[in-house]
């Protein structure tokens, strides 16, 4: 039967922006793939362990062991590593291990990333662009990994360059916003309003609002207004626009 809604495409991920804030996330191996994952799960503010023999550290793990930006256990894996553990990522060069240490995380529930065996993982990585607040994931699911590289840096090449800064502004008036109309039943009105400024306002306009600028904006979220820059700047007492006057 034809409809007008989304048509389902199977064999995707589902890809989510996965908060392992303080969460427990442990890291078994201590080479080039390891080193990789320690900088995106440390970029999540997650508590990293290592566990590796010394001799198999690599300069940039070595590196995070001593600048205590990890806990590291000098020695292979051994389950009661697994206790308390959130999350798990293995990057060793050592099939078997990688497998028993799969079947232990599959019985304990705790979701995995196993780099040398794409099957026994919950989820892959992917090639992820940064820019402040901002994350761009690239997946291949598998396919090229390589290509997911060339991907992500093409895209981050079309992107404007201050938009980092603009997804940061933005989520400061929305703070604001949550404080001047905190009620539930104020929800649609608030999440036209905040659609309205990022729709009508540029890029760079949102990166050059200040706080001053914020709080005068948000005095037309009550008749659900949305000024130019130009009319914010011009009611502020000491109204810094200097661009073209368009009253
Ligand atoms: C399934 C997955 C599971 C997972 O790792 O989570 C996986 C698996 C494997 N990768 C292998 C090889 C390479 N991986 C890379 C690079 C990256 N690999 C990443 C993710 C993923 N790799 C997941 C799928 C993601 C997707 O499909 O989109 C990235 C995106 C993210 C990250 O690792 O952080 C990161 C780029 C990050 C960036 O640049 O930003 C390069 C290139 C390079 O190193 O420069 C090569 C060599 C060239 C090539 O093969 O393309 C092999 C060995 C194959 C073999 O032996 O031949 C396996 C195992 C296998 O496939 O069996
Ligand atoms: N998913 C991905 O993106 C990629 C995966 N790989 C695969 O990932 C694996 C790791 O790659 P690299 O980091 O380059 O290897 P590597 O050889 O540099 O590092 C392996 C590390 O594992 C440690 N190790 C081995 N057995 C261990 C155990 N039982 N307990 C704790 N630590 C142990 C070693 O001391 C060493 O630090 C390889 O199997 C490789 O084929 C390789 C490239 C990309």
């Amino acid at each position: 039967m034809k409809s007008n809604y989304p048509e389902i495409q199977g064999g995707g991920s589902l890809i989510l922006a996965w908060q392992v804030r303080n969460k427990k996330v442990l890291v078994v191996g201590g080479g080039e793939v390891a080193a990789g994952r320690i900088v995106n799960v440390l970029n999540a503010d997650a508590k990293v362990t290592v566990v590796c023999p010394h001799s198999g550290l690599n300069d940039e793990v070595f590196f995070r062991v001593a600048n205590k930006q990890v806990e590291h256990v000098d020695r292979k894996f051994q389950p009661s590593d697994l206790d308390g553990v959130d999350m798990v990522l293995t990057a060793v060069d050592d099939p078997e291990a990688s497998s028993q240490i799969y079947k232990l995380c599959h019985e304990k529930r705790i979701p995995a990333n196993i780099a040398d065996v794409p099957p026994e993982c919950d989820f892959y990585f992917g090639s992820v662009h940064r820019d402040g607040p901002l994350q761009i994931m690239v997946s291949t699911n598998g396919n090229g990994p390589k290509l997911a590289n060339i991907v992500r840096r093409q895209i981050a090449d079309t992107l404007p360059h201050n938009i980092g800064l603009a997804v940061q502004r933005v989520g400061m008036l929305r703070k604001k916003l949550r404080k001047v109309a905190p009620n539930i039943a104020e929800g649609p009105k608030r999440m036209q309003w905040m659609s309205k400024v990022c729709e009508q306002w540029t890029l760079d306009e949102l990166c050059d609002m200040t706080e001053e600028d914020m709080e005068m904006l948000l005095e037309y979220y009550s008749p659900g207004l949305v000024p130019s820059f130009e009319t914010v700047r011009l009611q502020e007492p000491d109204g810094a626009y200097d661009g073209p006057f368009l009253i």
